[in-house]
Formats: C-alpha cells, sequence, structure tokens
C-alpha cells in the first residue's frame, strides 16, 4: 500500500508545518499562480476551499473574483462520491459540506457547466513534477476532470514539502499540466 502510506506521510508532514510558517509560503504561491498567462486568460476557473492545510485558497479566490472571472468550487456529493462545481459570488456565503469542507450553497442554477470551466486549481496531498497527484483517496477529482474540456489547464498548488520525485500512477488518474509551489512553476514536458 505506497499510495496509503505515502499519504500519511505527507500529510503528517503538512500539519507540522505553524501558520508563521505557512503564510509567506501561501503569499508567494497566490503571487506565482495570479502572474501565469493561462490563468489570467481564464474566465472560468474551478477553485477549491482549503482544508486540512492545504494551501491556502481563499486569497486566490478574492484575487479571480476581483478580476472579474467567474469563480466556482466543488460541492461534495459523498453518496454519489461526486463533486459538482457551483458559483462562488463571495467567500461569505460558504457553509460546511461533506467532511467539513466549506462549500458554495447548491442551487440548479448556480451550477456551472463543466464545458464553460476554463482551468482549474488543484488541491492535493502530494504531487509529482510530472503532472502526477495523489489526492485523499475519495477519487473525486479523478471521476471529475475527465468531464472537462479537453484543452483545459490543470494547475496543481503546492508546498514544495508535498512534491515528491514519483507520486504512484494509475490508469484513472489525470496528468496535471502545471505545478505551482512556492520554489517556482513547473510544466509537464
Ligand atoms: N479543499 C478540498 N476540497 C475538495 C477536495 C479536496 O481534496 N480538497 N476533494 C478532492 O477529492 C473532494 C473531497 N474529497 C475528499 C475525499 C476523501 C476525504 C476523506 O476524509 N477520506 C477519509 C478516508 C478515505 C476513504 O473514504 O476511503 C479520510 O481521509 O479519513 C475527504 C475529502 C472535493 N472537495
Ligand atoms: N473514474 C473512476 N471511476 C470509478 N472509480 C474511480 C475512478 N477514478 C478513481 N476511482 C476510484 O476511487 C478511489 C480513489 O482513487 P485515488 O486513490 O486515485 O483518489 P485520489 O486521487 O487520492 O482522491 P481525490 O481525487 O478525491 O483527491 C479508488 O478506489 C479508485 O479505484
Amino acid at each position: 500500500m505506497e499510495k496509503k502510506e505515502l499519504r500519511q506521510r505527507l500529510l503528517a508532514e503538512r500539519q507540522a508545518m505553524s501558520l508563521a510558517e505557512r503564510t509567506p509560503l501561501d503569499r508567494a504561491i497566490l503571487q506565482r499562480l495570479t502572474a501565469l498567462p493561462e490563468v489570467q486568460a481564464a474566465k472560468t476557473i474551478l477553485l477549491y476551499l482549503d482544508f486540512r492545510g492545504e494551501v491556502e485558497s481563499d486569497g486566490m479566490i478574492e484575487a479571480c473574483l476581483a478580476a472579474g472571472k467567474t469563480v466556482c468550487a466543488p460541492v461534495t456529493i459523498k453518496a454519489e462520491r461526486k463533486m459538482i462545481p457551483v458559483l462562488v459570488s463571495s467567500l461569505q456565503e460558504l457553509r460546511a459540506g461533506a467532511y467539513g469542507i466549506r462549500e458554495p450553497i447548491y442551487h440548479p442554477e448556480a451550477v456551472v457547466p463543466v464545458t464553460e470551466i476554463d482551468l482549474v486549481v488543484l488541491p492535493g496531498v502530494g504531487f509529482d513534477r510530472s503532472g502526477g497527484r495523489l489526492g485523499y483517496g475519495g477519487g473525486y477529482y479523478d471521476r471529475f476532470l475527465p468531464t472537462l474540456r479537453p484543452d483545459v489547464t490543470k494547475i496543481a498548488v503546492a508546498y514544495e514539502l508535498q512534491v515528491v520525485d514519483q507520486i504512484p500512477i494509475e490508469p484513472h488518474d489525470t496528468m496535471l499540466d502545471l505545478l505551482v509551489t512556492e520554489n517556482g512553476v513547473w510544466r509537464r514536458v
């Protein structure tokens, strides 16, 4: 169970970081992310709402809203192991959803059609520099990513301590295009 052990080790390392340690890293990641031409060109972006010590995402949401972009975030349907992109118009209009993750309030009119999404920013537990990603093991993004338009840019954001030489990859895994950490940006080659 290589994946399970890697997940536990990386989660423990991430949780061990203090707020004072992560705050400058969050800022550096936010700056690198918003400077990317792909992000600047995107009109509709699927972001996430951080939990369990993921890279802070509120700043990304604020920046995208301020730039006039359409922002959506996952609403998690645990029973169906699926996630739905729902419009986020403000960080004040969120509630705690499945797993205690903050999410926008689901209304059928607030669902963003997957065909409208231009770019996805993904959290995760571990990453490698060739597009591999390790999540919490729910398979939510694994099922969701193949439903997107093929031209959608998929960007991982992570602390450098979450980056390993090689994430064990399975056939259902979708490779990510870019990895952004506090130290730089890696484009999948
Ligand atoms: N911020 C954020 N939102 C997200 C995700 C994410 O990774 N980060 N997701 C990306 O997928 C989805 C939620 N995925 C999750 C998957 C599993 C567990 C979880 O707690 N799993 C159990 C045991 C694993 C299992 O069920 O087999 C656990 O860790 O205790 C939590 C969230 C949708 N929203
Ligand atoms: N497209 C799919 N259809 C059905 N089951 C899937 C699919 N993709 C993944 N799964 C299943 O979901 C489970 C979790 O997969 P995996 O460990 O890759 O998740 P993860 O990438 O860590 O999690 P997440 O995407 O939620 O962050 C596995 O048991 C896998 O078989």
